[in-house]
């Protein structure tokens, strides 16, 4: 009966999610597209021709998403879009071949982006074709989503119309600000587009009417300048991008704000969701939340898990816990390292141990106001401190090139004292960026912890060693 149980609890959430967002489920249900369209659900093995069949967008992107339900992470998706240069899902290979704006080519390449990545080059094209599609992507951490998303929000802004007509949501504001920098660099030559932050501390006078293109914040502060204060008009916004869709929608706080934001959009504003992660359930549900949307899952394979090394110590306690952590660091020379611990207790506790024995070390814990958030950031982006101890509220997002090494302290659990994968994922993959090296390390102090670093290692398929702290020889062959 449990799994029964789980079913129904899943059937539920989702039927409650889709009367939160203001859907009715039914009405989006692929067999009906497919009735209404002429089309015909394809077998799985389907060729790339079903594509090239396709006489519109809106067919080549329902056909994809047939095909897909078949094939969720199986090559075709990938490989249709490159064979097919007359899709709209045909990926390139050159940020030349999307046909940007000069300029904003001029700050794409002036940040030292030479080539697309992966997901820019399969994901841009559909993004910038017209009609607008709408997306919901999915792929490892440190891929270069952000840029995919922020060129194609750069790309659609009219500048002569002086009113916001993008929205950019992100769940932190380190985030939103970290999203924000990289629209204002890569926007660099195109002055004549205007951002603002909606976070907390920007503050407004009542009555103001926002004049700049882009807005880029936190749910709950879009939420008062567009609904509760009307400060521009929500009807007008033509890209809405959720950022780590995943807890978007999912968590509760945030999903209330942004179904708040959703329902008032217009039906033709293109939505845009990214994550690196996406539990079936949420992927479900934002398959029914955003219309005909071109889904994009980087295949398993191509997850770069691979570049990160991954390694479990046994500990018997929280000071042995601390004495592994200084062993690595008397033996290899790491670059920048981020610490996870489950509390803000544990996080304060290890800071405090590590600066008496001389270690330079900065905490981030929630408990901080945002502006010390952001200077504890900007420190540790500057190399002023080697080492950040931090809970889940850094795990998504933040991009710091130099960070070779992510410890879990305390490996991430659910509230059933489960693993949490998605977290596991989000916090390893704050190091090995952009196909850079790195290493996680696990300390592993207990029977739970146990299960829990092999549950993760079964789920995601990749070895997790054992590392013997004492053995120094060993611990310098993983810094190699
Ligand atoms: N085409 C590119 N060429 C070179 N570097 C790139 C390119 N695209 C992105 N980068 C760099 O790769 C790093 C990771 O990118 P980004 O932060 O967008 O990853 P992400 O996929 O959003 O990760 P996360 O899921 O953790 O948020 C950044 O430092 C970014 O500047």
């Amino acid at each position: 009966m449990y799994w029964s149980g789980m079913f129904h609890v899943r059937v539920l959430k989702r039927v409650i999610m889709a009367k939160q967002w203001g859907q009715k489920a039914e009405e989006l249900e692929i067999s009906n597209k497919v009735a209404g369209l002429g089309l015909h659900k394809k077998p799985i093995e389907s060729t790339d021709d079903d594509t090239a069949d396709a006489a519109n967008p809106a067919e080549a992107s329902l056909l994809m998403k047939i095909i897909r339900q078949g094939l969720v992470e199986s090559k075709l998706d990938i490989e249709i879009q490159r064979k097919d240069p007359n899709s709209p899902l045909y990926s390139v290979k050159t940020f030349e071949a999307l046909h940007l704006k000069p300029n904003l080519l001029k700050g794409v390449y002036d940040m030292g982006f030479n080539a697309p990545s992966k997901i820019q080059e399969t994901a841009l094209p559909t993004l910038l074709a017209d009609p607008p599609q709408n997306m919901i992507a999915q792929s490892q951490s440190g891929t270069g989503k952000t840029a995919a998303f922020v060129l194609a929000m750069l790309s659609r802004v009219d500048p002569s119309k002086n009113y916001p007509q993008v929205l950019c949501l992100s769940p932190t504001y380190e985030l939103a600000i970290q999203t924000g920098e990289v629209a204002a660099r890569m926007a660099k030559f195109c002055p004549e587009i205007k951002l603002k932050y909606a976070v907390r501390g920007e503050e407004l006078p009542k009555g103001t009417k926002i004049t700049d293109h882009i807005l880029i914040g936190t749910p709950g502060k879009m939420l008062d300048w567009g609904v509760k204060f009307v400060m521009f008009d929500l009807t007008k916004i033509k890209v809405f991008v959720l950022d780590e869709a995943d807890i978007m929608i999912d968590r509760q706080g945030h999903q209330d704000q942004c179904v708040k934001i959703h329902k008032r959009l217009p039906t033709t504003c293109q939505m845009m969701f990214f994550s690196a992660t996406y539990t079936s359930a949420v992927m479900e549900f934002a398959e029914i939340i955003v219309p005909n949307p071109i889904i994009i899952r980087l295949l398993r394979e191509e997850e770069s898990l691979d570049n990160i090394k991954q390694y479990y110590v046994k500990c018997k306690s929280h000071e042995d816990k601390y004495r592994a952590i200084c062993n690595i660091y008397g033996v290899i020379t790491i670059g920048q390292a981020i610490i996870f611990c489950h509390t803000r207790k544990t996080a304060s506790w290890l800071s405090e141990k590590m600066s008496r024995d001389g270690h330079s070390v900065a905490v981030l814990s929630g408990e901080l106001t945002v502006e010390q958030r952001i200077a504890v950031l900007d420190r540790f982006r500057g190399g002023l401190e080697k080492v950040l101890i931090t809970t889940n509220v850094l795990s998504r997002g933040i991009d710091i090139e130099q960070v070779t090494l992510v410890v879990n302290f305390d490996m991430p659990m659910d509230l059933d004292r489960k693993a949490d994968c998605e977290s596991y994922l989000h916090r390893i993959g704050r190091t090995g960026r952009f196909g850079k090296a790195g290493i996680a390390i696990n300390l592993i102090d207990s029977q739970q912890a146990m299960e829990i670093c092999l549950e993760i290692e079964a789920h995601f398929g990749k070895k997790i060693k054992l590392l013997d702290i004492e053995d120094a020889e060993e611990i310098e062959k993983i810094g190699a």
